[in-house]
């Protein structure tokens, strides 16, 4: 099923017509095609909240519109019409103390799928398949969730999100709070449900060298307007752009970069660590054969 996010000439004013008013969207057009993983970026305050807020109408566009599929969001949408968009978009936060409420890990990541009718044993195997799906350890599902420590706080925020099955997942900032490994086995995760599952995946990360690592297409944001959309080799070779917005350059662009000053180019870039050390030990071996 097609479930393109498009945001025609969206923008987002909070508190309009107050003393605080301030436009935090300003006339973003983006296309976000179904089954791609695209990351949006941007330095603190410059919108990217804001923006996926609008994917499942948590906000609604002030001027604009936001085109899920064949569904329109727009700020008359009644809340109504958006039950079933809201069962299809799976949304993690920035905190995820946020989204944790109920007594228990297991009635918190049940809570999604049971409001959506899924009970009994079937509700059960959803509850076991998400907590296995990020690693979660089955001793903790009967604790209360606020007795749990950050990165497992954050797996069951994911967990919850999961359970839910959602053909589009949107994440800001996923991974903190997790240490190096949790990290990567949740971005790891979300890459093999778009790969496989065909679900869409934006996140919203500060983490360049995941964005360079995992991302179809990255979205840069400032001022709450959107400066560039493309693919990542285009955007992190682009230092001057990145300094300009104050994005840091990947290891593996640095490390490509100190090898070509030495002298060493390699034959492609790569924007993921594991590749890149493959091709420095093609590059070693190819040498070693010339010679
Ligand atoms: N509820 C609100 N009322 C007024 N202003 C707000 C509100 N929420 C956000 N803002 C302002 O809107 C701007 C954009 O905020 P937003 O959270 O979307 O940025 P962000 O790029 O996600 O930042 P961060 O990387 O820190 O999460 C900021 O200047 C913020 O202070």
């Amino acid at each position: 099923m097609d479930n393109a996010i498009l945001f025609k000439n969206v923008s987002h004013v909070y508190q309009e017509n107050t003393p605080l008013e301030f436009h935090a969207l300003e006339d973003v057009s983006l296309k976000i095609k179904s089954g791609s993983f695209v990351s949006i970026i941007g330095k603190t305050g410059s919108g990217k909240s804001t923006l996926i807020k609008h994917i499942n109408a948590l906000l609604k566009p002030t001027s604009g519109s936001v085109t899920i599929g064949d569904k329109e969001i727009t700020s008359h949408t009644n809340n109504k019409h958006l039950k079933p968009l809201r069962q299809k978009i799976g949304m993690v936060f920035q905190f995820p103390e946020q989204q944790l409420f109920a007594e228990t890990v297991e009635e918190d990541i049940a809570f999604g799928p049971s409001n959506f009718g899924v009970t009994g044993d079937e509700l059960n195997d959803t509850v076991m398949h998400a907590a296995e799906l990020v690693h979660l350890d089955h001793d903790l599902l009967k604790k209360s969730p606020f007795d749990l420590s950050g990165g497992q706080k954050r797996r069951v925020a994911i967990a919850g999100v999961l359970a839910m099955n959602p053909e589009i997942l949107v994440l800001d900032e996923p991974t903190a709070g997790l240490d190096l490994e949790g990290q990567q086995y949740i971005l790891d995760l979300i890459r093999r449900l778009n790969r496989e599952e065909n679900m869409t995946i934006v996140l919203v990360s500060h983490q360049m060298d995941d964005v360079a690592k995992y991302s179809d297409r990255v979205v840069v944001m400032s001022g709450g307007k959107v400066v560039k959309k493309c693919y990542p080799d285009e955007l992190f070779t682009d230092v001057d752009f990145l300094n300009k917005y104050d994005l840091q350059v990947p290891e593996t662009v640095k490390i490509t970069k100190d090898l070509a000053d030495k002298g060493v180019t390699l034959d492609k870039l790569s924007l993921d660590a594991d590749e890149l050390i493959n091709g420095i030990i093609n590059k070693l071996r190819n040498e070693d054969k010339d010679e």
